[in-house]
């Protein structure tokens, strides 16, 4: 578990980045730092690995303070990846991932083998190997970048603003790959954005901070969305809270009607559906199984050509249906419960 207690940091000229910050990350898990520009998640980030030292307070890592650790040991333990990935332009893919773990004492054949290894883990086939990082696309670096930062298989990762500087598709793709990774992997993650949907999505505990350098909330990104703290974090996480919260609850307990009273509903002669017949022919039909979540749900009934969305078994027969109305109703007893 990394600690901040009550952790300030005033910077010469007497801007304070980081206000009394008191939080705990846990071990294993993904931590994000989110908030607008300058409130001080940069400088909390870089308090983990001594890069900038706090102007009081402490930072402890499994209770220990880092103030007295010695720094080159201390950042052995700890990767750190950052935005344009931060490689050597001249060096091959390769040898950027390869580099650290020869300072460890790793013969170069070893970091090498590794290396490649590494590669694979993050997406990227062996050809990449031999390029140099301007013969990369942005993703492609930051993959390079985060194999980087693992190759001394440290147990706590810093990452400060990692997939920002690539376009939204590529992220989405990065995104998902870090999901699977750090499923395999659990390492201690610190990690800064100042996107909101980002931090939702990667973070098992997310800080939202506000200007100043002030904590305003900690929480799972379920807590933050159901009870923000005040207004500002209300504001911060969306006006479209509420329906975003809905990604968090499964359709399981969701009750459903019999498929044979949805008008219009065509189904094989299995019981799969086909489609939607209306007065102008068949609509393609999207479904769900009680695996799915209620914000696929309301998505589906909201742009069903008849209102309803249709639940599938994993065998993929119809086997409930549900309006819009239900779901409304259904919501609606939710929240009072
Ligand atoms: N080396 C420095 N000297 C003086 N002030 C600094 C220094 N580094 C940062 N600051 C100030 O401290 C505050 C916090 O900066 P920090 O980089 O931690 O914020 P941030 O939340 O990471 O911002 P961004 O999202 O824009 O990267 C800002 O007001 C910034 O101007």
């Amino acid at each position: 578990m990394i600690t901040f207690d009550d952790v300030v940091k005033v910077y010469p000229g007497g801007s304070t980045a980081v206000d009394h910050l008191s939080l705990e990350l846990p071990t294993g898990r993904t931590t994000v730092f989110v908030g607008p520009s300058g409130c001080g998640k940069t400088t909390s980030l870089r308090m983990i690995n001594r890069m900038i030292s706090p102007t009081s307070g402490r930072v402890l890592i499994d209770g220990e303070d880092i103030a007295g650790r010695d720094e080159a040991l201390l950042r052995r333990g700890i990767g750190y990846v950052i935005q344009h990935a931060g490689l050597f332009p001249h060096r091959t893919v390769l040898d950027n991932v390869a580099t650290v773990p020869m300072l460890l004492g790793r013969t170069r054949r070893q970091a090498r083998t590794d290396a490649l290894g590494l590669l694979e883990r993050v997406g990227l086939a062996p050809e990449f190997a031999d390029r140099y990082p301007a013969q990369l696309s942005g993703g492609q670096q930051q993959r390079v970048g985060v194999a980087r930062a693992l190759a001394a298989d440290p147990p706590i990762m810093l990452m400060d603003e990692p997939f920002s500087a690539v376009d939204p598709i590529v992220r989405a793709g990065l995104h998902r790959e870090f999901l699977r990774l750090q499923g395999d992997l659990g390492k201690t993650i610190a990690m800064v954005t100042h996107d909101i949907d980002e931090a939702i999505k990667l973070g098992d505990v997310v800080a939202i901070f506000r200007q100043g350098g002030v904590l305003a909330q900690v929480g799972t990104p379920r807590e933050l969305l159901e009870s923000p703290a005040d207004e500002f974090v209300a504001e911060f996480v969306g006006r479209d809270r509420g329906l975003r919260s809905l990604s968090f609850d499964t359709a399981a307990d969701l009750p459903v009607r019999p498929p044979a009273e949805a008008p219009g509903l065509v189904l094989d002669e299995a019981g799969r559906p086909i489609g939607w017949r209306t007065g102008d022919g068949i609509h393609k039909i999207a479904t769900f199984t009680s695996a799915d979540s209620l914000r696929l749900v309301t998505d589906l009934a909201i742009t069903s050509p008849t209102g309803i969305a249709v639940r599938v078994t994993e065998g993929g027969t119809a086997d409930g249906i549900v309006s819009h109305h239900d779901l409304v109703d259904h919501l609606a007893g939710r929240k009072k419960k």
